[in-house]
């Protein structure tokens, strides 16, 4: 928590006004109890009207002034707080944003969404609470008893005995309570991960009549949680009982020592009732105290867990070469050496001794069974992961030493899965090129076949995709984001496994349209289909990690048994002859 404390620098002055506020709104509130005691022994008692006058006057004074204190706390204490929070948030995404897709693995998106929300909200309350009362609350409970001393040393050991059993029972409390506290946030933690999963799968959980299972596996988890928050609660609620008991126990030894000492003429009626006032502010300070502990504790714990995500450093270096002039716009060469790839905690290589060079224009296509490691080979190109063996070069330099931003811009990326943002058509696919006009926003969607889909829409380009492009079709998002990476024209083009919605026809129009690109990318086709490649100038042929076959279609079908069999797999009818096969080649 401490390497956070940087964030709050900037509200030093905050950080100073807030308490010190506070601590001037309790000297007013130690005094009100002697003000009580002059007005009932020197103006109720004696009949006295313009002192009474007087008395109320500077009481309401007192109140107007710790009031205005209180405020003045209260908006010192919540600007830091919030200024703290939002400057942290916004350095947790700096950070995540910086991390490289293995961090992002390790650590997982719910518990980066946790870090980002609940967390952060956590120790935005904590600063507030702790700014506010960790000087006051200590100040009144010592004040208070100091104050009931200078009344009459007699009664006030009352307080020297009430106050630290009165600290026992509340802090002992606080400390049983803690931990479970803490239990209650990781937990809190796992029903979060829980809803998300649900939320984010809602479709296959009703495709596969799971609604049931995962209503149950959720009550679940939050009866548990229930249960565990149920338990706290009860001890929790121990605590009022308890020190009510207590203080009532004191008030009427306090009473009864009281009446006996102003018959003696010791001690006024006035002074009596400060001292009871006085006792009550211990006890209410103690309790304030003690949510204030419970709550800094949380608040710490979730400082930690967010320095620790700080903490992570990426393993994404970026480098300091920059394409060479001109090169940027035209197709590129691209080279892996021996190149291994092995996930961070996965036990074996994803991807062993990969060689093979696309030379500048030409289309590669790359096929393999399901997890042969077709979508790590070409993440490896944009850095999404770097090779752990070997060398990835673009143009003879190793993508390591790239500008990781430069090297991003000069590749067009079609991920597996379509993903596009709330917006227009037009806003979407600048995401690919935010310089593009209507003209190159038109032509790169007339390359990737969504220009019918534009032409369908009354509002064309402005058409409105909704989060996630849920209003759109499988086919219709695909199309999309192959525009969306076109528009750049890119030098090198990554199209993984992107066209898989598309009916065979649009398929084919598609390849025909990338064809004309040869004059600005380098192309990367990963398919399951091998019509989806068979043009391409060079397969690569994966099989569990490891390239077994490379060339073209008609040399693969005649010297790879593996291409052979996913070709057969996709082409032979049932009963076909190797001669009828042949033909339909
Ligand atoms: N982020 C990751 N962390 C750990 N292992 C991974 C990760 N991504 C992929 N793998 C593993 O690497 C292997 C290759 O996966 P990859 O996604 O590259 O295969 P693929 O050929 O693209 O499969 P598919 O055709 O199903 O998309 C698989 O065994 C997979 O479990």
């Amino acid at each position: 928590m401490k390497k956070l404390l940087k964030y709050i620098t900037e509200y030093q002055k905050e950080c100073i006004l807030g308490p010190l506020f506070k601590l001037l709104e309790a000297c007013f509130d130690l005094t009100v109890p002697m003000v009580m005691a002059w007005l009932i022994d020197r103006g109720i008692s004696q009949n006295n009207v313009p002192y009474i006058w007087k008395m109320g006057g500077l009481l309401l004074v007192l109140a107007a002034i710790g009031l205005t204190c209180s405020i003045t706390a209260q908006y010192f204490a919540a600007k830091a707080a919030v200024g703290f929070a939002t400057k942290l948030r916004h350095a947790v995404f700096e950070h995540i944003e910086s991390l490289s897709f293995t961090e992002m693995d390790e650590a997982g998106t719910s518990m980066m969404i946790t870090r980002m929300t609940s967390d952060i909200n956590q120790v935005q309350s904590g600063t507030n609470l702790a700014l506010r009362l960790f000087l006051r609350s200590p100040f009144i409970v010592f004040g208070a008893a100091i104050m009931a001393f200078t009344i009459d040393v007699k009664a006030a050991l009352i307080f020297a005995i009430v106050i630290p059993l009165l600290a026992i029972v509340v802090f002992g409390i606080m400390l049983m309570t803690m931990p479970m506290y803490q239990k209650v946030q990781g937990h809190l933690d796992r029903l979060l991960g829980v809803t998300r999963q649900n939320l984010s799968g809602v479709r296959v959980i009703r495709a596969f009549n799971k609604e049931q299972a995962e209503r149950e596996s959720f009550r679940q988890e939050n009866d548990l949680l229930t249960r565990m928050q149920l338990f706290v609660g009860r001890i929790s609620a121990l605590m009022n009982p308890v020190t009510y008991i207590m203080i009532n126990g004191a008030l009427v030894a306090l009473i009864w020592t009281g009446a006996v000492r102003i018959n003696m003429g010791t001690l006024t009626q006035g002074q009596i009732v400060a001292l009871i006032n006085y006792m009550s502010q211990i006890l209410v300070e103690l309790v304030k105290l003690a949510n204030t502990i419970i709550m800094t504790t949380k608040c710490v714990a979730c400082g930690n867990r967010i320095q620790s995500l700080l903490e992570v450093n990426s393993s994404l270096e970026d480098g300091n070469v920059s394409f060479e002039p001109g090169q940027d716009k035209k197709p590129a060469l691209v080279e892996f050496d021996h190149v291994a790839l092995a996930y961070k905690g996965a036990g074996e290589a994803s991807l062993e001794d990969i060689t093979f060079t696309a030379e500048p224009g030409q289309t590669i296509g790359i096929i393999g069974g399901t997890g042969s490691g077709k979508t790590s080979l070409v993440h490896m190109i944009p850095r999404f992961y770097d090779a752990t063996e070997g060398s990835v070069r673009i143009n003879g330099q190793d993508v390591k030493s790239y500008r990781l931003e430069e090297l991003r811009q000069n590749i067009g990326i079609v991920m597996q899965k379509a993903v596009l943002f709330h917006g227009s058509i037009r806003e979407n696919i600048h995401w690919g090129n935010p310089d593009a006009d209507d003209k190159q926003i038109n032509e790169a969607l007339e390359l990737a076949q969504a220009s019918e889909v534009v032409a369908g829409k009354p509002e064309g380009l402005d058409y409105e995709i909704e989060q996630g492009g849920r209003n759109l079709s499988g086919g219709q998002r695909q199309r999309f984001t192959i525009a969306r990476a076109l528009v750049r024209k890119p030098s090198i083009l990554i199209l993984d496994d992107s066209a898989s919605a598309l009916d065979f026809a649009t398929d084919a129009k598609l390849r025909k349209a990338l064809g004309t690109l040869k004059n600005t990318s380098t192309i990367f086709i990963v398919s399951q289909r091998t019509s989806s490649i068979q043009q391409a100038d060079k397969i690569l042929v994966l099989d569990d990690g490891q390239l077994v076959g490379m060339g073209t279609h008609e040399e693969l079908l005649e010297n790879c048994s593996v291409y052979k069999e996913i070709y057969d797999s996709q082409f032979k009818k049932p009963g076909e002859t190797k001669t009828q096969k042949e033909e339909v080649r």
